[in-house]
C-alpha cells in the first residue's frame, strides 16, 4: 500500500508542533509519546517553565548520568562493542537492545536525570551568545543553506557548532526544516553521526547546537585544502564510517531516518581522519508503518547526488541515500565533484565518466591524481567503483542496503591491508601519479575485472 504525504518534512504523527507565542510544544500523538517516553514529557514540562526562551529539546547531559555512560562506546572502541559483528556498528540506543530490555538504560533514557535548573542554565540564550562571542565573525566557521555556523564553547567546556538560521529568510518552509532537523537529530547517537546537543527558538532566532567537528569537511580534504592527501586506506575508513552512520539512521533509529542530503560537504572529518555524517536539515523520518514501502515528498537534496527514481516518482526510500552514497564513493575515488561544469561534455557528469572508465578497464584513469598508484590501491579503487555502480543502479530494488555497502567496504579495506603488507611498498604504479594512460591501464584491467 502506498502512502502519500503532505510536503511537510516529518510524518504528521511525529511532528512536534511548536507555538512560539505560548511556548507550548505539543504533538498529535502526545499521549502516546508520553507513555512511550516519560522522559520527553518531563523535558517538555521543564521547557514550559523557561520564560521568553522556548526550549525545544536538549540533550547531552550524559556526564551527570553515570548509568547512561555505561552504554557509551569508548573512543578507542571507535566502531565496535564486545560481541558485535565487526560489519555493523551502532553504539548506545540500538533499537533491538531497547526493545529487548526496557529496564536497561539506553541513551534516550537519560532524560529524567536532567536537572531542570541546570537545563534552564544550559539553555539560556545568553550562554550561547557568550559561547560564540555574540556571534562574532571571528567565530564564524561556515555558511550553509540554513544559515551561518559559529564555533563556541559552553560553560561545561563542550566545544559546539551553533547553526543560526537566516532570520531574513525565515518562513514556514524553513520552520518545518528547522523542526525536522531537531527531531531527527534528537533521535540519534552514534560515533559516525554528528551529535546533537540542543536547540533554541526565540523570536526570530533559531539556533541548533551540535558537536563541533574540528577538521573540516570531506570535500575540503578531497580538494586538498585541509590535508595534503587522503590515501586509499583513509578514504576507505571514511567511507566505512559514513556507511555505518547511515546504516544506523536507516536501521537502528525508530522510526528510521532517511538523511536525504548525503554529500561530501555534509561529511565532517575528525583530527584522526574519521568521518561524522552531519546536517540533517533535510532528513525525513521514514515510514513507520511496515506496510508502507516509501513516503512521498517534495524533492530535497543537492544536484548531482539526487536519486533519479526519486526525482521521477517523488517517492523517497532509504535507497535514495544509497544512491547519493554511490555518488559520494565515486567522488572519493576520483576526487572530482559530481558535476564538473568546466570539463568537456563527456567528463562533466563524474559518475558517468568514472563508470565508463570502469567498464573499459581504465580504473587508473578515473583514479584521483592525489592517490598513489599501486597494484593494491588500483584494485581497491576498482572494487569501490563497482560497489558505487551497484549503488547507482537506476532501480532502487537493485541497489544494496547501506549495511551491505559497509560490509563490502570492510572487505575491500581488509583485502587492501592484506595486499599492501604482502607487496613491496614500491610498485610500477607507485610513481605514476600523473601519468595515468597507456600500458598502465591495460595492466590495471587484470586487477579490476576479477
Ligand atoms: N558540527 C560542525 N562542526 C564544525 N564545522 C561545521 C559543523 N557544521 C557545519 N560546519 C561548517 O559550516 C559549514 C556550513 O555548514 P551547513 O551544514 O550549514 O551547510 P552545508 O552543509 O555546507 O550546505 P547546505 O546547507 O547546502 O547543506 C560546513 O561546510 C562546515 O565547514
Amino acid at each position: 500500500m502506498k502512502k502519500t504525504q503532505s510536503p511537510l518534512i516529518i510524518r504528521p504523527g511525529h511532528i512536534r508542533r511548536l507555538n512560539t507565542n505560548s511556548g507550548d510544544c505539543s504533538t498529535r500523538k502526545e499521549d502516546r509519546r508520553k507513555s512511550n517516553n516519560p522522559a520527553l514529557s518531563y523535558i517538555t514540562s521543564a521547557a514550559k517553565k523557561v520564560g521568553g526562551v522556548i526550549f525545544v529539546l536538549f540533550f547531552g547531559r550524559k556526564k551527570a548520568d553515570p548509568a547512561s555512560s555505561r552504554d557509551q562506546v569508548q573512543p578507542d572502541a571507535w566502531h565496535y562493542r564486545a560481541g558485535q559483528s565487526p560489519n555493523f556498528t551502532g553504539n548506545s540506543g540500538a533499537r533491538d537492545s531497547r526493545r529487548s530490555s526496557r529496564s536497561r538504560r539506553s541513551s534516550y533514557d537519560a532524560y529524567p536525570e536532567v536537572d531542570p535548573a541546570k537545563l534552564r542554565d544550559s539553555l539560556a540564550f545568553k550562554e550561547i551568545y557568550n559561547a560564540t562571542g555574540n556571534f562574532s565573525p571571528d567565530n564564524k566557521i561556515g555558511e550553509g543553506g540554513f544559515g551561518t555556523v559559529y564555533k563556541g564553547t559552553l560553560k561545561d567546556g563542550r566545544v559546539v557548532a551553533v547553526k543560526r538560521a537566516k532570520s531574513e529568510t525565515y518562513d514556514q518552509r524553513l520552520s518545518a526544516e528547522f523542526k525536522n532537523e531537531i527531531l531527527a537529530l534528537s533521535k540519534i547517537e552514534h560515533l559516525s553521526l554528528v551529535r546533537f546537543y540542543g536547540c533554541l527558538e526565540h523570536g526570530d532566532e533559531r539556533l541548533i547546537i551540535v558537536e563541533y567537528v574540528s577538521n573540516g569537511t570531506l570535500r575540503e580534504h578531497l580538494d586538498g585544502t585541509r590535508s595534503n592527501e587522503l590515501q586509499i586506506g583513509e578514504r576507505l575508513d571514511i567511507a566505512i564510517d559514513i556507511a555505518h552512520g547511515i546504516t544506523y539512521l536507516h536501521t537502528y533509529t525508530d522510526p528510521p531516518i532517511i538523511h536525504r542530503d548525503i554529500k561530501a560537504s555534509n561529511i565532517l572529518i575528525t583530527e584522526k581522519l574519521r568521518a561524522k555524517v552531519a546536517d540533517f536539515g533535510f532528513a525525513r523520518l521514514a515510514a513507520e508503518n511496515s506496510v508502507a514501502t516509501h513516503i512521498s515528498t517534495q524533492i530535497k537534496g543537492t544536484a548531482g547526488y539526487l536519486d533519479p527514481e526519486y526525482l521521477r516518482t517523488y517517492q523517497l526510500t532509504e535507497k535514495s541515500d544509497v544512491y547519493s552514497f554511490g555518488v559520494l564513493l565515486v567522488e572519493m575515488m576520483t576526487g572530482r565533484q559530481p558535476i564538473e561544469s568546466k570539463r568537456s561534455l563527456d567528463e562533466r557528469l563524474t559518475i558517468k565518466w568514472a563508470l565508463r572508465r570502469l567498464r573499459d578497464g581504465e580504473v587508473v584513469v578515473a583514479m584521483d591524481p592525489r592517490l598513489r598508484r599501486s597494484i593494491p590501491s588500483i584494485h581497491a579503487v576498482g572494487r569501490v567503483l563497482k560497489l558505487a555502480r551497484h549503488c547507482l543502479a537506476p532501480s532502487r530494488l537493485s541497489r544494496p542496503s547501506m549495511r551491505q555497502c559497509a560490509e563490502k567496504l570492510w572487505d575491500i579495506r581488509r583485502e587492501l591491508r592484506g595486499n599492501s603488507t604482502a607487496r613491496a611498498p614500491s610498485s610500477p604504479f607507485h610513481s605514476a601519479r600523473q601519468n595515468v594512460s597507456g600500458s598502465e591501464n591495460s595492466e590495471s584491467v587484470m586487477f579490476v575485472s576479477a
